[in-house]
């Protein structure tokens, strides 16, 4: 099965990473990316082949994975409109609602929309999955493949549930690194150094991931189980609570969402 890449930034890089680290031969992956310096990166880390279009490139693909930015969607859709027509389409785009590109195709249905997340670059992501109702059994095999070559997916039985899946694990990624930023400058605030305080941030947040997962035990109780009564966790919390910092980040969690339907809203219309 040959797949081109329209746009070939972080998360295609990412993901045709990791379809090569999976055994799949070069000569059937594509990238057309715009930009000349990014195309001999591109050229230079994978040796896969690229063009400056789609138009341009020798490979005739059964598959094509849209990894342009929102905006850039429509215009790079209707531009390729022929090429893509009966081919199995995937979006990695925030927002862009499945109904819309097969509007944008001529009500083309082999649509499926996917929303990765960075981790993908070192085959940890999670990519929610999401497919138009003409979309066949086979094509949701190789749509699994292609995104399960960089870590876990999940299939969504409606398309409104990709904007939850992207206000939570496609942005998530930021939420971490927002709290081990926190937590770091809290660190050398208490006088370690940047250095140990990164590490002691980051093999915490390992760890505790790692042990959550390994448990079935719900994360408020393995959380109670960190804090004594009468100890220095308790004071942590207490301290959160009164901050309201967990409805802080429901709420963060909530504007992404909205950002996410409103990307889809906006753009359907334009
Ligand atoms: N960065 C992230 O964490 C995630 C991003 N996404 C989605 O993935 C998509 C790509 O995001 P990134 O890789 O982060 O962006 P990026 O900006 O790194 O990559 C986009 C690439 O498309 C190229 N491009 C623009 N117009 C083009 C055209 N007409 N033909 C060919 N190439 C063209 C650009 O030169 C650029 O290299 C976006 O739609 C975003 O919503 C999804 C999940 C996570
Ligand atoms: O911020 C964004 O719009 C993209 C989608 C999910 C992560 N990054």
């Amino acid at each position: 099965m040959n797949i081109t890449f329209i746009g070939g930034g972080n998360m295609a890089a990412a993901i045709i990473g990791g379809l090569l680290q999976q055994g799949n031969s070069p000569e059937t992956l594509a990238v057309a990316e715009i930009n000349t310096d990014r195309r001999t990166q591109l050229q230079h880390q994978f040796g896969i082949n690229i063009s400056a279009t789609v138009a341009d490139s020798s490979v005739n693909s059964d598959i094509y994975v849209l990894a342009v930015k929102p905006q850039q969607l429509r215009v790079v859709v209707t531009e390729n409109a022929t090429l893509l027509h009966n081919k199995l389409v995937i979006s990695i785009a925030a927002g862009i609602r499945a109904t819309d590109l097969s509007a944008w195709l001529d009500n083309q249905s082999y649509i499926i929309r996917a929303m990765p997340n960075t981790p993908c670059l070192i085959g940890k992501g999670v990519t929610g999955l999401y497919a138009l109702p003409g979309v066949n059994a086979s094509q949701k095999k190789q749509a699994t493949d292609i995104l399960g070559a960089v870590g876990s997916v999940i299939w969504c039985d409606d398309e409104i549930q990709l904007d939850a899946v992207t206000a939570m694990s496609g942005s998530g990624p930021a939420y971490v690194f927002y709290l081990l930023e926190a937590m770091q400058q809290a660190g050398t605030e208490l006088g370690l150094s940047a250095e140990t305080a990164r590490q002691l941030s980051l093999e915490t947040f390992i760890g505790a991931s790692l042990l959550a997962a390994d448990s079935h035990e719900s994360f408020s109780t393995l959380r109670t189980r960190v804090t004594s009564p009468g100890g220095t966790t308790e004071q942590a919390i207490l301290s959160l609570e009164q901050d309201n910092v967990k409805h802080a980040l429901i709420d963060a969690i909530k504007a992404a969402h909205r950002r996410s339907q409103e990307i889809g809203h906006i753009l359907s219309q334009s």
